[in-house]
């Protein structure tokens, strides 16, 4: 490969004639068509000479790159000069061969040389490790008429969201949530679970005789990490509740006005749909606000709600039901009867409970979650892909009797709180895996302790409850039978750092300590007392400690290793490839890790590719001035610093960026992240879902929930910093049995993260690098081969990133985001993806930069700050509590974890910033240092 490190910016006519039409069909890698100025980064004194020239002819939009004519002097004949002269060139040096090159095809332009294969490391070849995936069947077999629901909900799901067949997971889970039970769900993403939650307490609100208004207050309320997800939700609700008028649902999402959302709480809403940080904003803001009649708590994508740092938030919306709940019950009267009178234990229930279902009302209810509509109590749903400790300890707090629903194959259960078991035998996977699934009546085990036994039956009796049908593995243990016994993991009330970090300790120890347990432990155990744990307990433990992950099984998954300087270009003919290419056209999204870099690369492949002319915000120019300013009050500090690296940085004359795209079609390009204003986050969001093809360059804040139809490829150009971050932004594509594919870049040195996956049950294979850049030929045909075709593009989008001053500072900040985000990798990942193996002089062509990384540095060091405040983060925040002390305070970490943790700076690091802190505040804490 080192054979084509080449000087390509000279393709143009020896004797330039004049006329338009000629140049129409000239191959479209050119360098600049003129050159002005002083100096090009890194160009050769001797290449000065053609800076005069021109080109004649106008350019073309949407240039079709087509055959050069003869007489040019082309990049394929100057290829393929280099190549035949192979031997001649032997043992001369790269600078050797391209001024020799320069010399001998006149006229010379400005030029540079594209060192895109010079010294990049081997591609390692992985072997793939046999790993049995985890399944979910995902369809059920049944239909929505065999649920207990309103008819007229079964014809609006057939006649308006064209529904009949039911999912594995509403069919096991639309009866539990109708008792009115609370329910923890975990099914692989894409497998329905919003309809599975939706439908059951829509049916359980239309049921409710006198039908409620709008004014009866919020009756559930719906939490989600990300807005997108919110406004999805909130246009399922409206769809849901068609047939039954009278129920109205509202969104909160952020980023709106928040005057506009107070308006529509005082209009009254019945189903709250929002963010974390948004309604707790306006529990504290919005007197309208009010949850004493609400009867439902659902939280969607729990796992990431605790990760992303909303624990406060999701803390405080939880108190906040309680206390209004509780306030609303308050009656003197009753307390003083209680007293007074000693009354009943049924009556003292009642009070407490604050029950206001009447007999009469009893008998026409069908659904117990009606009741508890009616009723003080609440119902709390938990629901995720993926589950972590956080959630179980939320779980443990918040739920009461709750029951787990997994739909995961060889294990799926309906486990049952309520339900009592020795653990004992084999490991409880063990025994799942074992036994096939099978319908049972779940019976309480006969050595529950009697205190439980009470309590189990209070808590029936106060719901009414009923046994329901479904599966458990309780049967699927032989309770006499008394062997190993896994340490228990406590429930609720845990005090560890449930922070992503830990947990991965935690059940990694866990799991060292099941596998290394020696025999003579066992027969120990043999003589301890039986441990009794209820069914949810155990399978919410099992799949804990096993710690596998499920992905769609219609996603074909690969990685492709890719060495650092190629990134970009491969990238490029990866979308070139899905999106071009196809005669239908394709969906891709591309997640990267920070913001800087979805702006740079959505704004620098639209221009490359299709020719739009992306205008970069001329922030600089104002930039420039406040460093101005800066400098002159920070004079006698940074005087010859800021003056130095300023000047000799912005000392460059800027190429022109070379007119028309490189695909004849109309490729969209889309972004989105978590700064980007609301209006424009959301409007991006709908166009990409109704767009027939096009490309979303994205951060994590669209890898949850996210249900866009049709997307034909999940790209991760940047590696997750999770193996569940991995598996949801894998389940973008892929949703509802789709087909899709999931391709994940890797540079030679993160090869082995894919090992990381492994354990967790992820297979994938390994993609065949030597092709991807095969597309790119389509793009410029005169290229030999694809690797010239890659060089031609590189060149491309490097003329483009040095076309002014904007694009040069964008791309310095996207390239110094990235390296502070790879740094900061959490623990549990960094041995495979290691900041110290990166080559940062290869990254910056990555960029399509062409600076050392220290210029690069240098630069962003002097470009203003554009870190904008987090739009979507209206989150709970200690100045904010200084200021309403009236507020119910939420200690940090309240369901044992610490609030910033690895994880949660993770995503933020990566939604909103570049995931360090601000240079002010090193130098602050260095200063304090010092002192
Ligand atoms: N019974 C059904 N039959 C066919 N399609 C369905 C059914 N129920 C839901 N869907 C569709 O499946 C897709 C995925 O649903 P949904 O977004 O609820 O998945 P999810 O499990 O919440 O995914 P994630 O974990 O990614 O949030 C949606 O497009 C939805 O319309």
């Amino acid at each position: 490969m080192d054979d084509l490190q080449l000087n390509i910016s000279v393709t143009k006519k020896i004797k330039p004639k004049p006329g338009p039409a000629k140049s129409l069909d000239e191959y479209k890698f050119v360098s600049k068509p003129q050159l002005t100025g002083k100096t090009l980064a890194r160009k050769r004194p001797q290449n000065l000479s053609g800076k005069n020239i021109k080109l004649d002819g106008p350019q073309r939009k949407f240039a079709k790159l087509s055959k050069p004519e003869k007489n040019t002097i082309n990049l394929d004949a100057r290829l393929l000069d280099l190549s035949e002269n192979k031997g001649k060139y032997h043992g001369k040096d790269y600078q050797e061969i391209n001024d020799e090159l320069q010399i001998k095809q006149k006229p010379r332009s400005g030029a540079w040389i594209s060192s895109l294969f010079k010294n990049n490391p081997d591609v390692p070849k992985i072997g793939q490790k046999a790993v049995k995936p985890l399944v979910e069947k995902v369809f059920a077999g049944t239909t929505f008429a065999d649920l207990d629901i309103h008819p007229h909900s079964v014809a609006n799901l057939q006649q308006n969201l064209s529904l009949k067949e039911l999912m594995t997971v509403q069919q096991k889970a639309v009866p539990v949530i109708l008792q009115g039970r609370d329910v923890l769900i975990r099914s692989q993403t894409g497998s329905g679970k919003t309809l599975a939650y939706a439908l059951p307490v829509i049916e359980g609100l239309q049921a409710i005789r006198p039908k409620i208004n709008r004014h009866d207050g919020v009756r559930v309320v719906v939490v989600v990490p990300t807005r997108e997800l919110a406004v999805q939700t909130y246009e399922l609700f409206v769809k849901l509740v068609k047939p039954f008028t009278w129920l109205v649902p509202g969104l909160l999402s952020g980023g709106q006005k928040r005057k506009a959302e107070k308006a529509r709480l005082r209009k009254g809403l019945n189903i709250l749909i929002g963010t974390p940080g948004r309604i707790n904003d306006h529990l504290r803001h919005t007197q309208s606000l009010n949850f004493a009649k609400t009867g439902c708590l659902i939280l969607d994508e729990a796992d990431m709600l605790l990760d992303m740092g909303y624990e406060i938030d999701v803390a405080a919306i939880v108190k906040a039901i309680e206390d209004h709940k509780k306030a609303a019950t308050y009656d003197p009267l009753a307390l003083v009867k209680q007293n007074m009178k000693q009354n009943t234990e049924d009556e003292t229930k009642d009070c407490v409970s604050g029950s206001s279902v009447s007999e009469e009302q009893k008998s026409d209810i069908k659904h117990k979650l009606t009741e508890v509509f009616l009723s003080k109590e609440r119902q709390t749903i938990l629901l995720s892909a993926t589950l972590t400790k956080a959630v179980e300890n939320l779980a443990g707090i918040t739920m009461v009797d709750p029951v787990f629903v997994d739909t995961s194959e060889g294990r799926a259960v309906v486990a049952d709180s309520l339900k009592y078991d020795h653990i004992g035998g084999k490991k409880v996977s063990e025994k799942l895996n074992e036994v096939p699934e099978k319908k049972c009546i779940i019976e309480d085990a006969p050595m529950v302790k009697e205190k439980n036994v009470n309590k189990t039956e209070k808590k029936n009796n106060k719901r009414g409850l009923v046994e329901f049908s479904g599966l458990s593995h309780l049967d699927l243990f032989d309770v006499k039978v008394k062997e190993e016994i896994p340490k228990p993991v406590p429930m609720a009330n845990n005090t560890e750092n449930s922070d992503s970090d830990s947990d991965y300790d935690y059940f990694k120890v866990q799991k060292q300590f099941e596998s290394k347990k020696p025999a003579t432990e066992v027969v120990e155990k043999d003589l301890e007392p039986l441990v009794k744990e209820s069914t949810f307990q155990k399978a919410v433990h099992t799949a804990l400690v096993e710690d596998e992950l499920i992905l769609p099984e219609s996603v074909n998954q690969t990685f492709l290793i890719v060495p650092m300087k190629l990134r970009l270009v491969t990238l490029c003919s990866l979308i070139v490839e899905n999106c071009v290419l196809k005669k239908k056209g394709g969906k891709i999204i591309v997640f990267m890790a920070t913001l800087e870099m979805v702006d740079y690369h959505s704004e620098l492949i639209e221009t490359v590719l299709t020719g739009d002319k992306v205008k970069v915000k001329k922030k600089d120019a104002k930039g420039k001035k406040s460093i101005d300013k800066k400098r002159k009050t920070n004079k006698a500090e940074n005087e010859e610093s800021d003056s130095d690296s300023t000047e000799s940085d912005y000392n460059i004359d800027y190429e022109e960026p070379v007119e028309g795209g490189l695909v004849p079609v109309n490729l969209e390009m889309f972004s989105l992240h978590g700064s980007m204003p609301h209006e424009r986050r959301i409007e991006v969001f709908k166009q990409f879902r109704a767009a027939r093809n096009g490309v979303l360059i994205c951060t994590d804040v669209a890898a949850r929930g996210l249900d866009v139809p049709a997307v034909d490829m999940v790209l991760q150009y940047c590696a997750p910093v999770s193996a569940t971050d991995y598996v949801h932004r894998v389940g973008r594509t892929g949703r509802a049995t789709q087909v899709g594919a999931a391709v994940m870049f890797l540079l030679p040195s993160e090869a082995e993260f894919v090992r990381h996956l492994e354990q967790r049950r992820i297979r994938l294979c390994q993609a065949d690098e030597s092709k991807a850049l095969e597309p790119l030929r389509s793009v410029a045909p005169a290229a030999a081969n694809a690797a010239r075709a890659a060089i031609a593009v590189q060149t491309r989008l490097e003329h483009t990133a040095h076309s002014s001053k904007e694009w040069l500072a964008r791309a310095s900040r996207a390239y110094t985001s990235w390296v502070r985000f790879y740094s900061g990798y959490p623990r549990e990942v960094r041995e495979w993806l290691d900041a110290r193996k990166l080559h940062l002089g290869h990254a910056a062509k990555a960029f399509a930069l062409r600076d050392t990384p220290a210029v690069l540095a240098r630069r962003v060091k002097n470009l203003p700050s554009v870190k904008e405040k987090p739009t979507n983060r209206l989150t709970v925040h200690r100045e904010e509590e200084k200021k309403r002390p009236g507020f119910p305070r939420m200690k940090i970490g309240g369901y044992g974890s610490n609030v910033t943790n690895k994880q949660s700076s993770m995503h933020t690091a990566s939604e909103y910033d570049s995931g360090l802190p601000p240079l002010e505040r090193i130098q602050k804490q260095k200063k304090r240092k010092n002192k």
